[in-house]
């Protein structure tokens, strides 16, 4: 499916999921508790008047703003990286509806297609909504930004603004989950959210963008969990199928291998059936976690990771990421643990089945490495009583999403990368 600049982020048709989001709101905890676990300072969301000149807020929260940045805006197409493989470079991606097609060629969807895409865009134009986080771990007035980049995740999405903040397109579900985050002792772990704002009549959510504390930052991009789509998309497509022309081009164009005979024939797919076919192709099935894209400070972005999923291939990869820097593989680990304590209290974590989402990993040259949990868009909670331990295997029913699993599997990588490395 092919994203307009007008149309609103990709969140999951779940029309018949919204109910579940009223009670939700009970779910975190009491600042006090959440002063225990972190000083952070935790400012519930405020309507305001806008002063932004690059900005028309219309709610954010009380974060205090950067300093040190030039103001000025630049549309997300300039930013793109291309799925070039390793030693790609950036590359002006205009129209491409996920940077990760980019390997791909011919993936426009035909017109036997577009009464799907339009069914799913009116149900997500009006409901979609992304919210992030603001936490800052360093305080780092830079005089000049390097140009904000986009690793992977769909094309068109993101606007830039001045003041070191970000505009994605905007998603309820996203924008639900950001907003009780900024309350749960998570709050240190997702990228501020500064509220709704709109831009040529296109809602956003404002969220803090977090390259603006580094320079020159590599980057990489790691969607989490055993399972990449929602309980609900599996049921949705039982009950009405969707067979998608443009995720059979996708398949093809990794393995034409494949598709079953009758996916040949109707040249089409399912999506639970391409993205269980992604995660059995590549490590999130078996590790829980899979790179998605990483790009480095000389500019050269890679996102052909579809493929990679063996631990050894995942080693060497997070090893080539850092360039073979021990003290930096440390910092993530740290980092990397402090989150899964962190994860292990949460309640919004307990209470949410997490789909979809990515750890954003950041570091520069000066040695500081951060990790941020982004992408909230199939983030769901989980209809009371139940609760999720995150490790548990998925059996249908149970929403349980493998995130704990994989990030154990992580951090022992890491460990084993440290260790050898020090041999
Ligand atoms: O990475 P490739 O192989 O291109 O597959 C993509 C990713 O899984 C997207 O997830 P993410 O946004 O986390 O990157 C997903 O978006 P959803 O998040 O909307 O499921 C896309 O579904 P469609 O948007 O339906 O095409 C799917 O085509
Ligand atoms: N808060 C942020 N700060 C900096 N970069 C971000 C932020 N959020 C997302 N990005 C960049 O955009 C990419 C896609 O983000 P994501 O939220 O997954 O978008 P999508 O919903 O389109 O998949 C990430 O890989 C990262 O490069």
């Amino acid at each position: 499916m092919t994203k307009t600049p007008g149309s609103a982020a990709p969140c999951p048709d779940v029309a018949d999921m919204i109910h579940s989001f009223h009670w939700s709101t009970l779910s975190a905890l009491h600042p006090e508790q959440q002063s225990r676990v972190f000083s952070v300072r935790a400012a519930p969301p405020e309507l305001v008047v806008t002063c932004d000149p690059c900005v028309a807020q219309t709610e954010k929260l009380d974060q205090p703003k950067p300093s040190g940045l030039s103001c000025g805006s630049q549309p997300d197409e300039e930013s793109l990286c291309s799925d070039s493989g390793f030693g790609g470079s950036p590359a002006f991606s205009l129209g491409l509806r996920k940077l990760s097609d980019c390997s791909s060629v011919g993936l426009s969807p035909t017109s036997s297609f577009e009464e799907y895409e339009e069914e799913f865009s009116e149900g997500r134009n009006a409901e979609k909504n992304k919210t992030m986080v603001n936490w800052s771990p360093f305080v780092v007035p830079l005089q000049k930004r390097s140009p904000w980049v986009q690793v992977v995740g769909h094309a068109g999405n993101f606007q830039t603004s001045c003041d070191g903040k970000l505009l994605k397109k905007y998603c309820v579900y996203e924008q639900q989950c950001l907003q009780r985050l900024m309350s749960d002792i998570l709050r240190p772990f997702v990228p501020g959210y500064h509220g709704m704002t709109q831009r040529d009549g296109q809602d956003y959510n404002l969220m803090d963008d977090l390259l603006s504390y580094f320079d020159t930052p590599c980057i990489m991009d790691c969607k989490m969990g055993s399972r990449t789509y929602l309980e609900e998309e599996l049921k949705k497509a039982r009950k009405r199928p969707q067979p998608r022309k443009d995720m059979y081009e996708k398949m093809v164009a990794v393995d034409p291998m494949a598709p079953t005979p009758e996916e040949n024939v109707q040249q089409a797919v399912l999506k639970t059936r391409y993205m269980q076919w992604r995660e059995t192709l590549s490590s999130t099935a078996t590790l829980g976690f899979r790179i998605e894209g990483i790009k480095k400070s000389d500019g050269t972005c890679n996102t052909n990771f579809k493929r990679t999923k063996c631990k050894e291939e995942v080693m060497q990869a997070l090893k080539d990421f850092v360039d073979s820097d021990v003290p930096l593989l440390r910092n993530y680990q740290q980092r990397l643990k402090e989150l899964r304590l962190v994860l292990e209290k949460s309640e919004f974590f307990r209470t949410h089945e997490v789909v979809g989402s990515s750890l954003l990993f950041v570091h520069d040259r000066s040695g500081r490495a951060g990790v941020w949990m982004i992408d909230f868009g199939k983030t769901m909670p989980v209809p009371p009583p139940l609760t999720l331990d995150h490790r548990s295997p998925w059996v249908e029913g149970n929403r349980e999403d493998g995130y704990l699993w994989g990030l154990d599997n992580f951090i022992d990588i890491l460990t084993d990368l440290i260790s050898g490395q020090r041999e």
